[in-house]
């Protein structure tokens, strides 16, 4: 299974590195190594922002008027919204004031009307104090406008009560206090709510931006990638760049495991890294889909084979083994529906009349995995009934 397959790898990779004493400045360069790729190339800039030209150049002109409205930011995971409104926060307030001008609340925080009620409201009522010893250099290069920022990430998750309480936070404080409501689905935002706000809609990455982005990355790594690896991990993000950048980091450890244990089964020390050390240190396409828990092509096939029609007889028992396998072998059901969604709606032989139906059954199923269901019972009921909808003619 790939997830015992990598567990053991970290191990050993653990192993290794416990067993080695640690040089002078290893520990800090270890530090840095082990820092989320996603956050050492978060852009620190409007400008390091990829792919969403139409709203870095409002922002832009927002900054150097240094006025801005109360923001609503939606779009898919992974696309930079949080990025964008930090870096901005940051060309805004610089240094020193970045940390009494912004609040940011995220996911991990309760946002209930509780939290609006008492740690937001009282946020964006206190008064802004007089930043003291910046000289006019600091100025210059930041407009330190007279307001506050909150940042209130996944605003989505928020309850109706409470998005309904930041309706009147919003008004009575906005003149030393502006808004950023950043989420994914635009349409779970009350509408009282949205309409304060000037919207700004992030796309998923083109895969031209994603793929520089990525190569920029693995440059500055130095890693050594095989031909396609770059395809494949903007196949497996699915237009989410922090999924794509997860895994080639993934993929890197992976490397430096397989390194490790060369290094310790040869006695090598890191001066003496052989030809061999450098071939295992290759990042591959294969590597990238067992991270990204890929399910091989063969193996589907075999799937939608059993869901063919095949006479008059029941497809009960050749989709059962199937799907029993994929449950045995620990493979996501949330990865089958994505990679069967797209073999089955994108396929030319099945009629759209039949599409239709099965595209229900899909969506149906998605909400079902989301709110818990039994991984096993779902994805079989789901492969039944797009048997039974493609015999049915
Ligand atoms: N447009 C982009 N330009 C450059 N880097 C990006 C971009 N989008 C995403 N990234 C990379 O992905 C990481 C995650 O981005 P970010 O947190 O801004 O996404 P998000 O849209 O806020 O996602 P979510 O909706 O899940 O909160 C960043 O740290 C950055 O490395």
């Amino acid at each position: 299974m790939a997830s015992t397959f990598f567990n053991n790898k970290a191990r050993a990779a653990a192993a290794a590195s416990s067993s080695s004493k640690p040089k002078v400045g290893e520990a800090k360069e270890d530090n840095v190594r082990q820092q989320p790729w996603v956050e050492k190339y978060r852009p620190k800039t409007l400008d390091d922002v990829a792919a969403q030209d139409h709203t870095t150049k409002v922002l832009q002109r927002t900054l150097q008027a240094s006025n801005l409205p109360h923001m609503l930011f939606y779009g898919p995971p992974g696309t930079g919204k949080t990025s964008t409104i930090l870096a901005l926060a940051k060309s805004l307030f610089g240094p020193a004031l970045y940390r009494s001008r912004i609040l940011e609340l995220n996911a991990s925080d309760e946002r209930g009307i509780g939290i609006v009620r008492d740690k937001v409201k009282n946020f964006a009522r206190a008064q802004l104090s007089q930043p003291t010893g910046l000289d006019a250099a600091y100025r210059a290069q930041y407009p330190c406008p007279p307001f506050k920022i909150i940042i209130l990430d996944e605003a989505d998750s928020m309850t109706q009560d409470a998005q309904s309480a930041l309706r009147r936070t919003m008004e009575q404080y906005s003149r030393i206090t502006r808004f950023c409501l950043v989420c994914n689905y635009v349409t779970r935002i009350i509408e009282p709510l949205a309409s304060r706000c000037s919207k700004f809609r992030f796309k998923s990455l083109d895969n031209s931006a994603a793929g520089s982005r990525l190569e920029n990355i693995a440059l500055a790594e130095n890693l050594t990638l095989e031909d396609g690896v770059v395809p494949t991990l903007i196949k497996c993000g699915d237009g989410d760049l922090r999924r794509a950048i997860t895994y080639l980091q993934s993929a890197a450890r992976l490397v430096g495991a397989t390194k490790a244990d060369a290094k310790q089964a040869n006695g090598y020390d890191d001066d003496e890294m052989t030809d061999a050390g450098s071939a295992s240190g290759t990042i591959t396409v294969r590597s990238i889909e067992e991270i990204a828990g890929v399910i091989p092509e063969d193996i589907l096939d075999n799937l939608v084979q059993a869901m063919q029609p095949k006479g008059s007889g029941s497809a009960y028992d050749a989709v059962s083994k199937v799907v029993t396998g994929l449950v045995a072998d620990g493979w996501s059901a949330t990865q089958l529906v994505s990679q069967l969604y797209r073999r089955v709606v994108f396929t030319e032989a099945i009629p759209d009349i039949q599409k239709n139906r099965i595209v229900m059954a899909f969506s149906e199923m998605d909400k079902r995995l989301v709110d818990g269901a039994d991984e096993h019972l779902s994805v079989l009921d789901l492969t039944l009934r797009i048997a039974g909808i493609m015999r049915s003619g």
